[in-house]
Protein backbone atom coordinates (compact mmCIF):
# COMPACT_ATOMS: atom_id res chain seq x y z
CA UNK A 1 0.00 0.00 0.00
CA UNK A 2 0.96 3.36 -0.45
CA UNK A 3 3.48 2.33 -3.54
CA UNK A 4 2.89 2.67 -6.98
CA UNK A 5 2.69 -1.02 -8.01
CA UNK A 6 3.31 -0.67 -11.88
CA UNK A 7 0.86 -0.30 -14.98
CA UNK A 8 -2.49 -1.20 -12.99
CA UNK A 9 -1.76 1.98 -10.66
CA UNK A 10 -0.10 3.98 -13.37
CA UNK A 11 -3.73 4.94 -14.32
CA UNK A 12 -5.09 5.61 -11.09
CA UNK A 13 -2.87 7.78 -8.94
CA UNK A 14 -4.05 10.22 -5.96
CA UNK A 15 -5.30 12.72 -6.47
CA UNK A 16 -3.72 16.24 -6.19
CA UNK A 17 -3.08 17.00 -2.68
CA UNK A 18 -4.94 13.96 -1.26
CA UNK A 19 -3.21 11.14 0.76
CA UNK A 20 -2.69 7.91 -1.39
CA UNK A 21 -4.85 4.97 -0.31
CA UNK A 22 -3.03 3.24 2.29
CA UNK A 23 -0.06 5.68 2.88
CA UNK A 24 -0.28 6.77 6.34
CA UNK A 25 0.49 10.24 8.32
CA UNK A 26 3.80 11.61 8.72
CA UNK A 27 4.31 10.91 12.18
CA UNK A 28 3.71 7.42 12.10
CA UNK A 29 6.45 5.04 12.78
CA UNK A 30 8.60 4.28 9.24
CA UNK A 31 8.74 7.47 7.57
CA UNK A 32 11.95 8.42 8.05
CA UNK A 33 11.51 11.28 9.96
CA UNK A 34 10.36 9.16 12.88
CA UNK A 35 12.95 6.24 11.98
CA UNK A 36 15.73 8.33 12.47
CA UNK A 37 14.90 8.99 15.90
CA UNK A 38 16.75 5.70 16.08
CA UNK A 39 19.80 7.37 15.02
CA UNK A 40 22.06 8.59 17.88
CA UNK A 41 22.80 11.88 17.85
CA UNK A 42 19.99 12.95 15.46
CA UNK A 43 17.59 14.45 18.42
CA UNK A 44 20.01 16.79 20.06
CA UNK A 45 21.97 17.69 17.04
CA UNK A 46 18.93 17.90 14.41
CA UNK A 47 18.46 21.65 15.20
CA UNK A 48 22.15 23.23 15.23
CA UNK A 49 23.96 21.95 12.33
CA UNK A 50 27.20 22.93 13.28
CA UNK A 51 27.64 21.04 16.44
CA UNK A 52 26.63 17.91 13.97
CA UNK A 53 29.19 14.93 15.15
CA UNK A 54 31.25 13.68 12.54
CA UNK A 55 30.54 10.20 13.32
CA UNK A 56 26.41 10.80 12.54
CA UNK A 57 24.92 8.30 10.47
CA UNK A 58 27.38 5.42 11.52
CA UNK A 59 25.35 2.79 10.90
CA UNK A 60 25.63 3.64 6.67
CA UNK A 61 29.11 4.71 7.24
CA UNK A 62 29.95 1.39 8.71
CA UNK A 63 28.04 -0.64 5.75
CA UNK A 64 29.79 1.57 2.74
CA UNK A 65 33.15 0.56 4.32
CA UNK A 66 32.29 -2.89 4.70
CA UNK A 67 30.75 -3.96 1.79
CA UNK A 68 30.88 -1.24 -0.79
CA UNK A 69 33.92 -2.18 -2.96
CA UNK A 70 36.54 -0.28 -4.70
CA UNK A 71 33.71 3.35 -4.94
CA UNK A 72 35.79 6.44 -2.99
CA UNK A 73 34.27 8.70 -4.48
CA UNK A 74 30.37 7.43 -3.58
CA UNK A 75 31.48 7.21 0.13
CA UNK A 76 32.71 10.61 0.15
CA UNK A 77 29.81 12.27 -2.14
CA UNK A 78 26.90 10.34 -0.12
CA UNK A 79 28.37 10.75 3.29
CA UNK A 80 28.68 14.52 3.07
CA UNK A 81 25.14 14.90 1.01
CA UNK A 82 23.14 13.10 3.26
CA UNK A 83 24.55 14.29 6.69
CA UNK A 84 23.95 17.79 6.15
CA UNK A 85 20.71 17.42 4.69
CA UNK A 86 19.59 15.33 7.46
CA UNK A 87 20.86 18.09 9.94
CA UNK A 88 19.12 20.60 8.52
CA UNK A 89 15.47 21.22 10.26
CA UNK A 90 14.54 23.40 7.60
CA UNK A 91 16.66 22.52 4.23
CA UNK A 92 16.59 24.83 1.59
CA UNK A 93 15.25 22.62 -1.14
CA UNK A 94 15.05 18.76 -1.39
CA UNK A 95 18.07 16.54 -2.02
CA UNK A 96 18.87 15.39 -5.33
CA UNK A 97 21.08 12.31 -6.09
CA UNK A 98 22.22 11.19 -9.23
CA UNK A 99 23.74 7.74 -9.88
CA UNK A 100 25.81 7.15 -12.95
CA UNK A 101 28.46 4.76 -13.98
CA UNK A 102 28.53 1.34 -16.03
CA UNK A 103 26.91 -1.87 -15.18
CA UNK A 104 26.78 -3.57 -12.14
CA UNK A 105 29.27 -1.08 -10.22
CA UNK A 106 26.85 -0.71 -7.16
CA UNK A 107 24.67 1.90 -8.11
CA UNK A 108 21.18 0.07 -7.17
CA UNK A 109 23.32 -1.75 -4.18
CA UNK A 110 23.89 1.37 -2.69
CA UNK A 111 20.50 2.91 -2.91
CA UNK A 112 18.88 0.16 -1.36
CA UNK A 113 21.28 0.45 1.35
CA UNK A 114 20.70 3.97 2.19
CA UNK A 115 17.20 3.61 1.91
CA UNK A 116 17.29 0.81 4.57
CA UNK A 117 19.31 3.16 6.67
CA UNK A 118 16.61 5.96 6.12
CA UNK A 119 13.60 4.13 6.51
CA UNK A 120 12.92 1.22 9.08
CA UNK A 121 11.08 -0.81 6.45
CA UNK A 122 13.66 0.21 3.64
CA UNK A 123 12.35 -0.46 0.32
CA UNK A 124 9.16 -1.64 1.69
CA UNK A 125 8.55 1.49 3.36
CA UNK A 126 5.27 2.71 2.06
CA UNK A 127 7.49 6.44 2.16
CA UNK A 128 9.63 4.66 -0.13
CA UNK A 129 8.43 4.93 -3.80
CA UNK A 130 10.34 3.38 -6.70
CA UNK A 131 9.82 4.09 -10.47
CA UNK A 132 11.23 2.42 -13.00
CA UNK A 133 11.05 3.10 -17.08
CA UNK A 134 9.90 -0.15 -18.34
CA UNK A 135 7.91 -1.21 -15.62
CA UNK A 136 5.78 1.76 -15.14
CA UNK A 137 6.33 4.02 -18.42
CA UNK A 138 6.29 1.17 -20.49
CA UNK A 139 3.91 3.03 -23.80
CA UNK A 140 4.82 6.76 -25.28
CA UNK A 141 1.77 7.19 -26.63
CA UNK A 142 0.56 7.56 -23.11
CA UNK A 143 3.02 10.38 -22.26
CA UNK A 144 1.08 12.84 -21.10
CA UNK A 145 -1.36 10.29 -19.04
CA UNK A 146 2.18 9.43 -16.90
CA UNK A 147 3.29 13.21 -16.51
CA UNK A 148 -0.06 13.28 -14.80
CA UNK A 149 -0.24 10.64 -12.64
CA UNK A 150 3.81 11.53 -11.97
CA UNK A 151 2.75 14.80 -10.84
CA UNK A 152 -0.29 13.49 -8.36
CA UNK A 153 1.54 10.74 -7.31
CA UNK A 154 4.58 13.04 -6.00
CA UNK A 155 2.08 15.68 -4.67
CA UNK A 156 0.12 13.14 -2.90
CA UNK A 157 2.44 11.44 -0.85
CA UNK A 158 4.81 14.51 -0.41
CA UNK A 159 1.43 15.33 1.61
CA UNK A 160 1.26 12.70 3.39
CA UNK A 161 4.91 12.47 4.29
CA UNK A 162 7.51 15.23 3.12
CA UNK A 163 10.37 13.13 4.12
CA UNK A 164 9.75 10.98 1.06
CA UNK A 165 11.99 9.35 -0.72
CA UNK A 166 11.82 8.70 -4.74
CA UNK A 167 13.95 6.57 -6.75
CA UNK A 168 13.54 6.68 -10.18
CA UNK A 169 15.12 3.75 -12.42
CA UNK A 170 16.95 3.38 -15.58
CA UNK A 171 16.99 7.33 -16.14
CA UNK A 172 18.31 6.50 -19.19
CA UNK A 173 15.31 4.51 -20.88
CA UNK A 174 12.93 7.22 -19.51
CA UNK A 175 11.40 9.07 -22.40
CA UNK A 176 12.41 12.74 -22.62
CA UNK A 177 10.25 15.33 -21.09
CA UNK A 178 8.54 12.61 -19.00
CA UNK A 179 10.92 14.13 -16.03
CA UNK A 180 10.23 17.34 -16.32
CA UNK A 181 7.46 17.23 -14.47
CA UNK A 182 9.10 16.44 -11.62
CA UNK A 183 11.09 19.56 -11.95
CA UNK A 184 9.31 22.06 -9.59
CA UNK A 185 9.31 19.66 -6.89
CA UNK A 186 13.15 19.70 -6.85
CA UNK A 187 14.09 23.12 -6.38
CA UNK A 188 13.68 25.41 -3.94
CA UNK A 189 9.59 26.18 -4.29
CA UNK A 190 8.72 26.58 -1.09
CA UNK A 191 5.56 25.51 -0.14
CA UNK A 192 3.09 24.17 -3.06
CA UNK A 193 -0.40 24.14 -2.42
CA UNK A 194 0.03 23.80 1.37
CA UNK A 195 2.41 21.09 1.12
CA UNK A 196 6.56 21.89 2.16
CA UNK A 197 8.52 19.95 -0.65
CA UNK A 198 12.35 20.44 0.25
CA UNK A 199 12.43 17.62 2.58
CA UNK A 200 12.25 14.91 0.11
CA UNK A 201 14.84 12.78 -1.52
CA UNK A 202 15.10 12.24 -4.57
CA UNK A 203 17.66 9.79 -6.04
CA UNK A 204 18.20 8.87 -9.89
CA UNK A 205 19.81 5.96 -11.15
CA UNK A 206 21.09 5.25 -14.72
CA UNK A 207 23.85 3.80 -17.13
CA UNK A 208 24.07 7.79 -18.69
CA UNK A 209 27.53 9.00 -18.45
CA UNK A 210 28.80 5.24 -17.70
CA UNK A 211 31.25 5.59 -21.09
CA UNK A 212 32.04 8.82 -20.30
CA UNK A 213 33.32 7.57 -16.67
CA UNK A 214 35.09 4.31 -18.41
CA UNK A 215 36.79 6.66 -20.65
CA UNK A 216 38.03 8.82 -18.22
CA UNK A 217 39.28 6.10 -16.19
CA UNK A 218 40.85 4.15 -18.91
CA UNK A 219 42.93 7.76 -19.86
CA UNK A 220 43.95 7.65 -16.48
CA UNK A 221 45.27 3.94 -16.86
CA UNK A 222 46.94 4.65 -19.52
CA UNK A 223 48.82 7.80 -18.00
CA UNK A 224 49.98 5.19 -15.36
CA UNK A 225 47.48 7.02 -12.64
CA UNK A 226 45.21 5.21 -10.16
CA UNK A 227 41.87 5.81 -11.13
CA UNK A 228 41.07 7.14 -7.41
CA UNK A 229 42.76 10.21 -8.97
CA UNK A 230 40.02 11.02 -11.20
CA UNK A 231 38.53 14.59 -10.74
CA UNK A 232 35.60 14.91 -9.72
CA UNK A 233 34.75 18.31 -11.20
CA UNK A 234 35.71 16.93 -14.84
CA UNK A 235 33.75 13.98 -14.45
CA UNK A 236 30.84 15.80 -13.32
CA UNK A 237 30.87 18.17 -16.38
CA UNK A 238 31.30 15.66 -18.74
CA UNK A 239 28.60 13.44 -17.35
CA UNK A 240 25.99 16.45 -17.19
CA UNK A 241 26.97 17.35 -21.00
CA UNK A 242 26.58 13.30 -22.14
CA UNK A 243 23.25 13.19 -20.30
CA UNK A 244 21.63 16.75 -21.12
CA UNK A 245 22.77 15.90 -25.02
CA UNK A 246 21.79 12.45 -25.53
CA UNK A 247 18.50 12.14 -26.94
CA UNK A 248 18.40 9.02 -25.06
CA UNK A 249 18.51 10.07 -21.75
CA UNK A 250 15.19 10.49 -19.60
CA UNK A 251 17.57 14.13 -19.00
CA UNK A 252 17.35 14.84 -22.65
CA UNK A 253 17.55 18.95 -22.28
CA UNK A 254 15.91 18.55 -19.23
CA UNK A 255 15.05 21.63 -16.95
CA UNK A 256 16.72 19.12 -13.75
CA UNK A 257 20.67 19.74 -15.49
CA UNK A 258 19.89 22.89 -17.03
CA UNK A 259 18.64 24.40 -13.88
CA UNK A 260 20.91 23.13 -12.05
CA UNK A 261 18.71 20.55 -9.22
CA UNK A 262 21.01 17.80 -9.05
CA UNK A 263 23.13 18.58 -5.39
CA UNK A 264 25.16 14.99 -5.77
CA UNK A 265 25.94 14.21 -9.06
CA UNK A 266 27.62 10.68 -7.87
CA UNK A 267 30.09 8.17 -10.50
CA UNK A 268 30.42 5.03 -10.05
CA UNK A 269 33.69 3.90 -11.09
CA UNK A 270 34.46 0.54 -13.37
CA UNK A 271 35.67 -2.35 -11.30
CA UNK A 272 38.90 -3.75 -11.52
CA UNK A 273 39.87 -7.97 -10.98
CA UNK A 274 40.84 -7.10 -7.19
CA UNK A 275 37.56 -5.30 -6.54
CA UNK A 276 36.00 -8.45 -8.36
CA UNK A 277 37.54 -11.00 -6.11
CA UNK A 278 36.26 -8.83 -3.20
CA UNK A 279 32.93 -8.75 -4.45
CA UNK A 280 33.36 -12.36 -5.12
CA UNK A 281 34.62 -13.07 -0.90
CA UNK A 282 31.67 -10.83 0.39
CA UNK A 283 29.50 -12.77 -1.48
CA UNK A 284 30.84 -16.05 -0.17
CA UNK A 285 30.52 -14.67 3.16
CA UNK A 286 27.05 -13.70 2.43
CA UNK A 287 25.96 -16.88 1.46
CA UNK A 288 27.68 -18.54 4.37
CA UNK A 289 30.22 -20.59 1.99
CA UNK A 290 33.73 -21.10 2.72
CA UNK A 291 36.10 -18.30 1.11
CA UNK A 292 38.26 -20.64 -0.75
CA UNK A 293 41.07 -18.80 -3.02
CA UNK A 294 40.65 -21.11 -6.44
CA UNK A 295 36.79 -20.04 -6.09
CA UNK A 296 37.33 -16.23 -5.87
CA UNK A 297 40.18 -16.60 -8.46
CA UNK A 298 37.93 -18.38 -10.53
CA UNK A 299 34.72 -16.54 -10.18
CA UNK A 300 37.43 -13.66 -10.80
CA UNK A 301 38.75 -15.16 -14.04
CA UNK A 302 35.42 -15.92 -15.20
CA UNK A 303 34.04 -12.17 -16.10
CA UNK A 304 34.72 -10.33 -19.01
CA UNK A 305 37.19 -7.62 -18.62
CA UNK A 306 38.30 -4.43 -20.92
CA UNK A 307 40.36 -3.31 -22.99
CA UNK A 308 40.37 -6.27 -24.92
CA UNK A 309 44.02 -6.94 -24.30
CA UNK A 310 44.95 -5.77 -21.00
CA UNK A 311 42.07 -7.11 -19.36
CA UNK A 312 42.42 -4.36 -16.19
CA UNK A 313 38.35 -3.20 -15.85
CA UNK A 314 34.84 -5.83 -15.58
CA UNK A 315 32.91 -5.58 -18.20
CA UNK A 316 29.91 -6.24 -15.61
CA UNK A 317 31.22 -5.18 -12.63
CA UNK A 318 29.88 -7.43 -9.75
CA UNK A 319 26.43 -7.64 -11.16
CA UNK A 320 27.12 -11.42 -11.68
CA UNK A 321 29.10 -12.56 -9.31
CA UNK A 322 26.41 -14.16 -6.64
CA UNK A 323 24.73 -16.49 -9.59
CA UNK A 324 28.21 -17.37 -10.99
CA UNK A 325 29.42 -18.46 -7.60
CA UNK A 326 27.11 -21.71 -7.70
CA UNK A 327 29.13 -22.84 -10.61
CA UNK A 328 32.40 -23.29 -8.46
CA UNK A 329 30.84 -25.63 -5.91
N1 LIG B 1 30.92 -1.57 -5.75
C1 LIG B 1 30.34 -2.71 -5.32
N2 LIG B 1 30.65 -3.19 -4.09
C2 LIG B 1 30.08 -4.33 -3.66
N3 LIG B 1 29.20 -5.07 -4.35
C3 LIG B 1 28.85 -4.62 -5.57
C4 LIG B 1 29.39 -3.43 -6.11
N4 LIG B 1 28.88 -3.22 -7.32
C5 LIG B 1 28.03 -4.24 -7.54
N5 LIG B 1 28.01 -5.09 -6.49
C6 LIG B 1 27.24 -6.35 -6.41
O1 LIG B 1 26.64 -6.59 -7.65
C7 LIG B 1 25.21 -6.57 -7.54
C8 LIG B 1 24.64 -5.80 -8.71
O2 LIG B 1 25.03 -4.42 -8.57
P1 LIG B 1 24.02 -3.22 -8.84
O3 LIG B 1 22.65 -3.76 -9.14
O4 LIG B 1 24.11 -2.23 -7.75
O5 LIG B 1 24.64 -2.62 -10.15
P2 LIG B 1 24.18 -1.34 -10.96
O6 LIG B 1 25.34 -0.40 -10.96
O7 LIG B 1 22.89 -0.83 -10.42
O8 LIG B 1 24.03 -1.97 -12.40
P3 LIG B 1 23.00 -1.60 -13.59
O9 LIG B 1 23.47 -0.30 -14.16
O10 LIG B 1 23.16 -2.71 -14.58
O11 LIG B 1 21.63 -1.54 -13.01
C9 LIG B 1 24.91 -5.94 -6.20
O12 LIG B 1 23.74 -6.47 -5.64
C10 LIG B 1 26.13 -6.28 -5.38
O13 LIG B 1 25.97 -7.57 -4.82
Amino acid sequence: PGRWRGRERAASSPARGRVPPGAARCSAVGCFCSALGSVPGLREHGRNLRALPRAFLPGLECDLATNLVGQPLVKQQLLSGVREFLATPNPAKPLVLSFHGPTGTGKTYVSSMLIRHLFRDGLRSPYVHQFSSLAHFPHHEQLQQYKENLKHWIQGNLTACGRSAFLFDEMDKMHPGLMDVIVPFLGPSWVVYGTNYRKAIFIFISNAGGEQIKKMTLDLWHAHKDREEISLQDLESAISKAVFESPQSGFWKSGIINEHLIDFLVPFLPLKRHHVKQCVTNELIQQGLEVRQDIVQGVADSIPYFPEEEKIFSSTGCKTVSSRISFFF
